[in-house]
């Protein structure tokens, strides 16, 4: 399995700003984010980036194949009039949720086209603000075994934490655009509850620079 995480930041780290807008990138790195959703098996997002963009994550903006689209919502929180839900009969769409969905809300969600998973809660590399999350390596293997091999992670932040802390991400592409948001309460690009010292963090290689005429930067790291 190859998993790619991509996010969007501004200088300051911020992926959204504190009231949540995420529109950080230009429309030419959505471009490239559409193509590389087009070369993968699924991506995979956590349930409050739903909640707060109600994306579609598709390939619209390019040619190819609309990706899986997997929600990691423990407690079964997609609304059923997301885009997600809406298109869930014609793309393929899978939420990953624990047994504190409502089962009467996953049958809605099967209904309507969805596939989902119940995994049992994952204990380790969670942070504090998801006590009771989706087991991510559970939910990895399962999607492997499904023959899902390549996967896009595009956050948000809680998300990213849980599944670089359990050492599941390979690559990491990151679009930094030239603004800075500001605001405490605003996401960053990794999230949880971190670690304590800057030795303990984890590593990456800078494999790739690209300076972009939009005045963003496109960094590639392999992690370590
Ligand atoms: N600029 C960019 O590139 C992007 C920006 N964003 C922005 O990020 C923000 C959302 O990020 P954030 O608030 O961090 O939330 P996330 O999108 O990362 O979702 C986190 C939620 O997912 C659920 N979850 C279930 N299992 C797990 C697990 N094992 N680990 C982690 N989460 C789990 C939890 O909710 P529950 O307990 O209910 O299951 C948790 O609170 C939005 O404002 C969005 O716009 C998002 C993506 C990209
Ligand atoms: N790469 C990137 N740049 C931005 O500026 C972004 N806001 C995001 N966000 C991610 O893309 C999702 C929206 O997807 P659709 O356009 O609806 O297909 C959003 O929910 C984030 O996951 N990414």
């Amino acid at each position: 399995m190859r998993v790619i995480m991509n996010g969007a930041m501004t200088v300051d780290g911020k992926i959204a700003t504190a009231s949540g807008d995420s529109k950080i990138s230009s429309k030419e790195d959505l471009v490239r984010v559409h193509k590389l959703r087009a070369t993968v098996d699924a991506v995979v997002v956590g349930i409050s980036t739903i909640l707060a963009d109600d994306p579609q994550l598709t390939v619209r903006l390019v040619k190819g194949k609309n990706p899986t689209r997997i929600i990691v919502d423990s407690r079964g929180r997609i609304p059923i009039d997301s885009q997600i839900m809406r298109t869930a009969s014609k793309i393929k769409t899978i939420v990953a949720v624990t047994d504190q969905a409502p089962e009467e809300k996953i049958h809605k969600l099967e209904d309507m086209g969805a596939k989902v998973l119940v995994i049992s809660e994952g204990k380790k590399g969670q942070s504090a603000a998801v006590p009771h999350g989706v087991n991510l390596k559970e939910l990895f293997r399962r999607l492997e075994k499904m023959g899902l091999r390549r996967i896009l992670v595009e956050g948000g932040g809680e998300l990213n934490w849980s599944l670089l802390r359990l050492g599941l991400v390979d690559e990491l592409t990151v679009t930094i655009a030239p603004r800075i948001a500001g605001g405490r309460l605003a996401t960053t690009l990794v999230e949880g509850d971190g670690f304590d010292e800057i030795a303990q963090g984890i590593r990456l290689k800078l494999v790739k620079v690209e300076r972009k005429k939009t005045g963003e930067l496109l960094l590639r790291y392999r992690l370590l």
